[in-house]
């Protein structure tokens, strides 16, 4: 059939322009989608295309949800089809994982306007922005932030609290007794003669024996006890809610359990002298100037003992 000829200037111009948008959204850098009320695309746009790994013939015709993983198809066609039937003139960005014809999966933004056609019939027009790349930086960077949280409040070769966060989690217990007359136990103790071991079989079974003692002790204290390490071989457990009695009867068997533990490839035998004392309406600094003391008094009393702060002041 011979093409017809524009004569109409009027005419001539919607040609211009319909030709215009077409090559707009033809050179458009952003994947552009039209759906029907059915959910079948209608339109295309190379970027979109490239995107998504598909040929224009094999999407045309289709469900939008070729493009969506599984699990989320049936949800995705619901909020298509409310999109399609809501009245008043709205336009939606949602974040969304989709599947490429290669199996691969990426994250987009897709924004997306209501539109009606000449017949009068509702379609949605869909704009695809990939942030996949944004979206990974943005998750090695939680991670980071999150490993370097864990480094700022742990102790690298044992895993538990640093001196740091212990002495914040003791603030913290300190205020509870302040406020509502709580009980507030703390057990200081430190491993004997550590530097001899290191002396005798190197700084790497010494590294052994203060992470085997600390895995010990934290399967043994119970879950509201706090284990910290408080540096070197030193080490302190907060006792929320517990009498110094009781705080005296479970280092004490702590203590018994560590002399009866064989530590490392070589079997040492590994000793700790400990002190505890309880809160007595004290500063943080006074409380643990007190169980120093106790533990400094159980070195001197030759080692491998618990003793009661409150003996000693
Ligand atoms: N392997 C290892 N050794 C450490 C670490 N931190 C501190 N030390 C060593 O622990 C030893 C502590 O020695 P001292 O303070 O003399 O205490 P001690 O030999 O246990 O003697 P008493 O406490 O009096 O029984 C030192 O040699 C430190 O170098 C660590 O993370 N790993």
């Amino acid at each position: 059939m011979a093409e017809r000829r524009i004569t109409d200037p009027f005419e001539h111009l919607i040609a211009l322009s319909s030709r215009d948008a077409a090559n707009m959204i033809n050179a458009a850098p952003i994947g552009i989608c039209i759906t029907n009320a059915a959910g079948m695309f209608e339109m295309v746009n190379p970027a979109y295309c490239e995107f998504y790994g598909y040929e224009k013939e094999e999407l045309l015709g289709q469900h939008f949800t070729v493009v969506v993983p599984k699990a989320y198809r049936a949800k995705l066609s619901q909020l298509h089809d409310a999109f399609i039937a809501g009245n008043e003139i709205q336009e939606l960005r949602q974040e969304l994982e989709v599947r490429c014809k290669n199996g691969e999966a990426r994250t987009i933004i897709a924004e997306a306007a209501r539109l009606h056609g000449d017949d009068g019939a509702p379609r949605k027009v869909t704009y695809v922005i990939d942030i996949t790349s944004r979206k990974h930086l943005e998750e090695q960077l939680k991670q980071a932030n999150e490993r370097l949280d864990h480094l700022a409040h742990h102790d690298e070769l044992t895993g538990i609290f640093n001196r740091r966060a212990g002495l914040m989690r003791l603030e913290e217990e300190l205020k509870r007794c302040q406020r509502y007359g709580s009980k507030l136990s703390v057990a200081m103790y430190d491993l004997d003669s550590f530097k001899h071991i290191n002396d005798t079989y190197g700084h790497s079974i010494g590294d052994d024996v203060l992470k085997e003692m600390t895995q010990l002790i934290a399967k043994e204290i119970r879950s509201t006890d706090f284990l910290v390490r408080l540096g070197g071989e030193e080490f302190l457990i907060i006792m929320p809610e517990v009498e110094v009695s009781s705080a005296y009867l479970a280092t004490d068997r702590l203590r018994q359990q560590a002399a009866a533990t064989p530590m490392t490839t070589h079997a040492l035998t590994v000793t700790l002298s400990a002190g505890v004392a309880s809160y007595m309406k004290t500063s943080t600094t006074r409380l643990l100037d007190r169980v120093d003391k106790a533990m400094y008094r159980a070195k001197q009393s030759g080692r491998n003992k618990v003793i009661i702060a409150d003996d000693v002041t």
